[in-house]
């Protein structure tokens, strides 16, 4: 299977990015501080292992916490390493050099000859690779910031010896940085690295040799892998070709390039792995309807989970394609039809992108839209408070200029109302000769030979033919007074049987149109009230007394006995 066609990125593209960057690294600081710790605790495992297999005399140069450097300078004389191999795997170093008893080893392994401790931890790694053990360099053990391969093949010895103390059931894997691998079982899975390349290798700048090593560090069946993931690697397809290569046929500038580009894409794969692995335990999306509904609510997290999906397929993918090009379990039907179901969920994942960007371009319309009508809403608001403000001062402005009227007409105003006469009585006994608007003129008795007559004047003049509604309306304005606070009073004054009682409250049996004054008044407060209820909240009540020969009388109580008020005198 072409690489190209399974992984999110394109070797293309790694070496443009090599060649652009000049071996630069994608800055992810999460990523590397995680990475360091899980460094640093990985190298605790192994040094605490080897103390405790080669014993606390044996692994008294070693720290059980050790820095990268103590670490490196522990195990720089080969003979921890030696001794517990052999422990693992006796005779597997037919030759330990020991450091001498009477010698005082100095930090920098200065109490064995550099050629010893080159020979110790050579036959170290001798054993290791063919027990299938991944290995390191003998340099890594000199120069600082290449432990991570000392303790790859250091932990992967430990995870053999367990698995042989555990009576060797099963297959063996080395769990080297999480991942499980295909089985190694001793020497049947031995793969040993070209000399070719690896005199190609030593001709490399030691940075770029050890850039391309970082990542060889586990051999089988001719196929190396990342060291966190399980792809075929581009180690082997460069080793192929360049087995049969002499190494002044290699240029050192394509040989510094293509071990670039191979530790930028192995470097690649790694970060894929990591990425793959957090979001999967951050977020761990069971079924793709749950990613639908959270993705209504949180997109982005939607988009991520979609990716870390695909990428997930493609990693499964990728597996299952390794294992068929190993010629393991799963059979090449079996592959493709993975492969066909890894495209159908592509596809699916895509028509949920498509969903979820028209969900949001629609939620972007409404948003839009409601904005909008909230913007013009504001607006209208606006306006209307202006105008019931404006109102507010109209409708004041009105109720002083109304009440000026009222004043101008006169606080005091008088009235007169001509009652008709009764019965059969005839009207030409009248002694009302004109009435008029404002004035009534009456007949008097003649004087000096010249008839008599009398004007007088009043705010208005109500003749005999004058209804009870033409009365009220002249006095209907001050009932609005009253509700703007003025007070008022209204009473009729005349002889007994003039018509007071008739004016005021109207006759014995009352209609609509012979309402009198009192009933019109009380009419009008209650339905004004009523009218500004929203603004104002009135407290009406009523009394009716009546004051006669020096007498208060309650008309309105029902108790009789309470009728009557106490004497005034
Ligand atoms: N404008 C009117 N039209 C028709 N009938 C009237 C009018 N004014 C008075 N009357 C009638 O005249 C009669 C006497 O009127 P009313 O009882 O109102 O007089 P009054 O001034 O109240 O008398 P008192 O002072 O004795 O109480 C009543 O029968 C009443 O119905």
């Amino acid at each position: 299977m072409g690489t190209e066609q399974v992984f999110p990125f394109s070797v293309v593209s790694v070496v443009e990015d090599v060649l652009q960057h000049q071996g630069g690294r994608l800055s992810d600081v999460n990523l590397a501080s995680r990475k360091a710790e899980e460094a640093s605790l990985r190298r605790y495992e192994a040094a605490g292992w080897l103390r405790k297999t080669v014993g606390v005399v044996g692994g008294k140069d070693l720290p059980a916490e050790p820095s990268e450097e103590n670490f490196r300078l522990g195990l720089r004389s080969g003979i921890i390493l030696c001794n517990v191999l052999n422990r693992i795997q006796p005779g597997a170093v037919l030759k330990v050099v020991e450091a001498p008893n009477d010698s005082v080893l100095i930090p920098d392994g200065a109490a064995l000859s550099a050629f010893q401790y080159f020979e110790n931890v050579r036959n170290f790694l001798v054993a290791a690779e063919e027990m299938g053990l991944p290995t390191f360099e003998a340099s890594d053990l000199e120069q600082g910031g290449k432990s991570s391969r000392v303790v790859n093949c250091v932990l992967a010895l430990k995870s053999y010896a367990e698995w042989k103390q555990g009576g060797k059931i099963g297959i063996w894997k080395y769990g080297g940085i999480g991942s499980s691998k295909p089985p190694i079982s001793g020497k049947t899975l031995l793969r040993k690295n070209s000399e070719p390349f690896m005199k190609s290798l030593w001709t490399m700048p030691s940075g770029d040799r050890d850039a391309m090593s970082d990542h060889s560090l586990n051999n089988d069946s001719g196929h190396d892998r990342t060291e966190g993931g399980s792809f075929p690697s581009l180690h082997s397809l460069v080793r192929a070709y360049l087995c049969d290569k002499r190494p002044e046929e290699i240029p050192m500038v394509v040989e510094s390039l293509l071990s670039k580009v191979v530790e930028e894409f192995e470097r690649r794969m790694q970060l894929q792995h990591e990425t793959l692995k957090i979001t999967q335990e951050e977020n761990i999306p069971s079924e793709v309807e749950c990613s639908i509904s959270k993705a209504t609510s949180v997109d982005e997290e939607m988009e991520e989970k979609e990716d870390s999906q695909e990428l997930q397929v493609k990693e499964e993918l990728e597996e299952e394609s390794y294992d068929t090009y190993n010629g393991h379990d799963e059979s090449s039907s079996q592959y493709f039809k993975k492969q066909e179901l890894v495209e159908q969920q592509n596809k699916s994942i895509q028509e949920l992108k498509t969903i979820v960007y028209q969900t949001k371009s629609g939620m972007k319309f409404l948003q839009k839209r409601y904005q909008e009508e909230v913007i013009y809403l504001s607006k209208h608001l606006h306006t209307l408070a202006s105008a019931a403000s404006g109102y507010h001062k109209v409708l004041e402005e009105n109720r002083k200029l109304y009440n000026q009227v009222q004043d101008l007409k006169g606080n005091i105003r008088v009235y007169c109302r001509v009652r008709p006469f009764l019965g059969d009585q005839p009207s030409y006994y009248s002694s009302v000769s004109n009435v008029e608007e404002g004035s009534i003129s009456i007949i008097t008795p003649p004087k000096y030979g010249k008839e008599g007559k009398k004007t007088f004047n009043f705010n208005r003049a109500f003749g005999p033919s004058a209804t009870q509604a033409e009365v009220f309306s002249d006095m209907q304005p001050l009932i609005r007074s009253v509700l703007d606070g003025y007070n008022v009073c209204i009473f009729a004054y005349g002889q007994t049987g003039s018509g007071k009682t008739h004016t005021m409250s109207g006759p014995n049996e009352l209609t609509e149109e012979t309402l009198g004054v009192n009933y019109r008044a009380l009419g009008d407060l209650f339905l004004l009230s009523e009218q500004r209820k929203d603004t104002i909240f009135y407290d009406i009540s009523v009394q009716m007394l009546e004051i006669y020969n020096e007498q208060v009388r309650d008309l309105l109580t029902t108790d009789g006995a309470n009728k009557r008020y106490p004497s005034l005198y």
